[in-house]
């Protein structure tokens, strides 16, 4: 699909590169689900989505697997506005299902310092899930900060800040069915 930015007040012009197209988003999902799908047969799979960048990510996994399989959502933040994760995680909604005896795949969309990953097992761990395993699409190996064990992972990019596929720059960018590397001009102050 190539997007259409005909209404738009922004052009391709923002983006250094595409780094993942919707093709090979699309063609790792299909892989991932094949892999998930084996590892949860007969279990009951409750996916976490994590507001709002995972959004997207969710809701193309989700339809890669059994109508049996639960969504919930939980809205954490730790980058505001900025491109820097400020390092301390709010909680912003909490999920509605209760986690006892459950089986919990949590969905990102990145993994960069890893903070929001590592708080957020934490977290879930401490409810009583019979486990919790991680699947994110995207993960920037030169910036991860803390050591988290990663079950299903889509694609490793470069240390450089990233927009679309449910990632945003001050909310922008989300809907792009791509990621792509913003321009540091597009975001830098002044
Ligand atoms: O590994 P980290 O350095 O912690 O960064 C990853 C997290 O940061 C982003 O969320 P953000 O707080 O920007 O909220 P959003 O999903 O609403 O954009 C992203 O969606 C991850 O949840
Ligand atoms: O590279 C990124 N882009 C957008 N949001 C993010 N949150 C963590 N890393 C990123
Ligand atoms: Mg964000």
């Amino acid at each position: 699909m190539s997007p259409d930015f005909s209404h738009a007040a922004f052009t391709m012009d923002d983006f250094t590169r595409v780094v993942v197209t919707d093709k090979q988003i699309g063609a790792r999902l299909d892989e991932l689900a094949v892999k998930i799908r084996a590892d949860y047969a007969g279990k009951d799979l409750l996916l976490v989505g994590v507001l709002k960048g995972a959004v997207m990510v969710m809701a193309d996994l989700a339809r890669r697997l059994p109508p049996y399989v639960q969504m919930d959502w939980m809205a954490v933040s730790s980058y505001g506005s900025g491109t820097r994760s400020s390092g301390v995680v709010r909680i912003l909604k909490d999920l509605d299902a209760d986690l006892t005896g459950r089986h919990v795949l949590i969905v990102e969309d990145i993994i960069d310092t890893g903070v929001t990953l590592s708080w957020l097992l934490g977290n879930l761990r401490s409810r009583g899930a019979e486990s919790v395993e991680v699947a994110a699409l995207l993960r920037k190996p030169d910036a991860i900060q803390v050591d988290i064990d990663v079950k299903y992972i889509g694609f490793d990019i470069p240390n450089e800040f990233v927009v679309g596929y449910g990632l945003d720059w001050a909310e922008k960018y989300r809907t792009l069915p791509f990621v792509a590397i913003l321009k540091p001009s597009v975001y830098a102050e002044g």
